[in-house]
């Protein structure tokens, strides 16, 4: 089996209302996310896939959080912005895509809200 990962952020506003602390306020990160898919077989090009079209799907993911307030997201309606759902929304919306349900499936989701924190979801771990 063949893991790749790459790597790309994002900026954004969020706030977690009943959070007991500071975090309860309106603030921004630069998110890190990283994402790693796996495959067993390799194209004629001896890649699971390429990693332009790999960055090129988690992009279009990525700009739908991209400057915005997340709270305000249909993704963030009933659940707080916090890595853990962000990480499970980027999770989510990557395996529902036709190019990662064939042959190449998303491994994890790793989101660093700070270069000392963050959340790896991996729902078939
Ligand atoms: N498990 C989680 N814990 C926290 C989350 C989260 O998403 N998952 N989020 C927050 C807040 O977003 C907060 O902005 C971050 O808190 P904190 O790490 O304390 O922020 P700092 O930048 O001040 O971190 P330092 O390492 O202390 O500088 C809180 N918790
Ligand atoms: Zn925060």
């Amino acid at each position: 089996m063949y893991e790749l990962t790459i790597i790309t952020e994002f900026e954004a506003a969020h706030q977690l209302p009943d959070y007991p602390g500071k975090c309860s306020r309106l603030h921004g990160h630069n998110w890190k996310v990283e994402v790693t898919v796996c495959g067993q077989e390799l194209n004629h090009l001896g890649m699971v896939m390429d990693f332009k079209d790999l960055k090129a799907e988690v992009g279009k993911v990525v700009d739908t959080l991209d400057h915005y307030y997340l709270n305000d997201l249909p993704a963030f309606k009933s659940t707080n912005p916090t890595a853990e759902y962000i990480a499970k929304y980027i999770y989510d919306t990557l395996a529902n895509n036709s190019v990662f349900q064939q042959g190449i499936s998303i491994r994890c989701v790793q989101v660093w809200e700070s270069p000392r924190s963050a959340v790896k979801y991996c729902p078939q771990e």
